[in-house]
């Protein structure tokens, strides 16, 4: 049987009881980045937080599909790959290897699928051809706008009333638009642009069209949970769902997640104001548990300060856990042995879910870990083994990974520091060598080479080859 869990509707304005279409099987959407820059710790809240609730999801028994996608057509990627003359593509690859790096260096799972918008124009079209087949686009001169006073509920999801918003707002008007709300589905191309060919000409998706496309194919008309950062609900998402749902007649997402924004120096973190701290540096210079305790000690639905005195107090607490946990490893050698679940560790177990059960309140799940650690030191002053057992067993074996913090290091990341190592010890090497050592620098060479790691000198330096065993 799978818990039973509440989440806070953004749709519905309040906390509701979430049940997914498919019993058992959740499928979520996660709108990803737009790959023009590395990512900045804003971009990596949503990341963070998704990827601990599909774990939290997982934990207590459910089957999910995570779908987050790439943005990559768009203006900024384009503007960029003029600035550097090189196609928009050579731009989006490249960060895409980038986010790769940094997700991975932030102990991020991948979702099921990653789609790109590039890998879509075909679905795209077809998707703007039904809604103007439908009545609910229209073409203008080259470009495709969604007529949005077709679609009864726009504005439903983030609560505005569209003609409040006309009255109040400074919406582009264009003579190429019915009415002033109306949106993009496609955009003619101008001179020297990137273009797709449609039946409307050269042009390139809209932004908001890739995301009702995307989803559509992976994971179907109607799915669960739709996620992202709360500066996306409108327009963005409040576009999507009227585009979906005026497509296939139904619900678009169920159930509709958002983070709050993380802000630097008063404002959202963003790189287009240019406010932002790299993930890349933050990794650097914290740990990824460092980072991702920050994160989640707050609530995710609530604005978060970033600030370097806020991460090194993290620091400090989250060295703590590691250092415990770390005392036990070294006290069995490595072999902590298994214990079975006592009263204690249910009780805890229940505890730490039904935290989790309502609305995803990481920050009580954390101060439990933190709680635990202090059971923990003093189970290991006390040296009473079975305390120490059950309160390591809860952090390192269950909640941790649950929430994709104090999680032991893996095969690759071990076999990282590995050749980390080697690299120390070829910089050795050639220290001795320059100071004509050959007999301690033909040790290193040699003694390298009976645990089968070859050396070779080239003129870009030593390179290593290691043999598969
Ligand atoms: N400061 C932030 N705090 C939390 N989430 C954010 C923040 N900035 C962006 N996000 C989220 O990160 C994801 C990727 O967004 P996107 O690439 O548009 O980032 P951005 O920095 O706002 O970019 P731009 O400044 O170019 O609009 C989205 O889910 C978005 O909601
Ligand atoms: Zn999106």
């Amino acid at each position: 049987m799978v818990k039973k869990i509440k989440i806070f509707d953004t749709l519905k304005g309040e906390l509701v009881d979430f049940e997914p279409i498919e019993k058992n099987h959740v499928r979520m959407y996660v709108c990803g980045p737009t790959i023009y820059n590395l990512i900045h710790i804003g971009n990596a809240r949503p990341m963070i937080v998704f990827d601990a609730f599909r774990r939290f999801l997982e934990y207590i028994g459910y089957k999910v599909t995570m779908v987050q996608n790439f943005t990559d057509i768009d203006d900024k990627i384009i503007n960029k790959a003029n600035e550097e003359g090189v196609p928009f593509k050579e731009i989006a690859e490249r960060y895409i290897v980038e986010y790769w790096k940094d997700s991975y260096n932030l102990r991020i799972r991948a979702a099921n699928f990653h789609p790109k918008t590039s890998n879509y124009v075909d679905e795209i079209i077809e998707f703007i051809q039904d809604l103007i087949d439908k009545g609910f686009a229209y073409e203008s001169d080259g470009d495709v706008y969604f007529n949005v006073s077709k679609f009864e509920k726009y504005g439903e999801l983030s609560h505005r009333n569209p003609e409040d918003m006309i009255a109040g707002s400074r919406i582009e008007i264009s003579d190429k638009k019915q009415n002033p709300l109306d949106f993009t589905l496609w955009k003619k191309a101008k001179e020297g642009e990137p273009y797709w060919e449609s039946p409307w000409g050269k042009g390139r998706p809209g932004w908001h069209i890739e995301c009702s496309v995307m989803s559509n194919c992976l994971l179907g008309e109607s799915f669960d949970i739709h996620a992202g950062g709360n500066d996306l609900i409108f327009p963005h998402h409040e576009n999507e769902k009227a585009q979906s749902e005026a497509r296939h007649g139904k619900t678009f997402a169920k159930y509709w997640m958002h983070n709050g924004m993380i802000k630097f120096s008063g404002e959202k973190m963003s790189k287009s104001i240019g406010n932002i701290w790299l993930v890349r540096e933050l990794v650097k210079a914290y740990d990824p548990d460092t980072i991702k305790t920050f994160i989640l000690s707050k609530h995710y639905r609530t604005p978060l300060d970033f600030t370097e005195e806020g991460l090194n107090a993290q620091k400090k607490s989250t060295k703590r856990v590691n250092e415990a946990l770390k005392a036990v490893e070294e006290k069995y050698e490595g072999n902590v042995p298994y214990i079975p679940k006592s009263e204690y560790m249910k009780e805890k177990i229940n505890e730490f879910i039904d935290y989790l059960s309502t609305d995803f309140n990481t920050p009580k799940a954390i101060a439990l870990i933190f709680e635990l650690t202090n059971e923990l030191n003093k189970a290991l002053t006390e040296n009473n083994e079975q305390k120490i057992l059950e309160n390591y067993h809860l952090i390192r074996n269950e909640f941790g990974p649950v929430l994709g913090i104090f999680e032991l290091p893996t095969k690759e990341e071990k076999s990282a520091k590995a050749e980390e190592l080697i690299n120390v010890l070829i910089d050795v090497r050639n220290m001795l060598r320059k100071e004509k050592n050959f007999q301690l620098s033909d040790y290193i060479r040699d003694s390298l080479k009976n645990i089968g790691i070859t050396l070779k000198d080239t003129p870009e330096g030593t390179k290593f080859t290691i043999e598969a065993n």
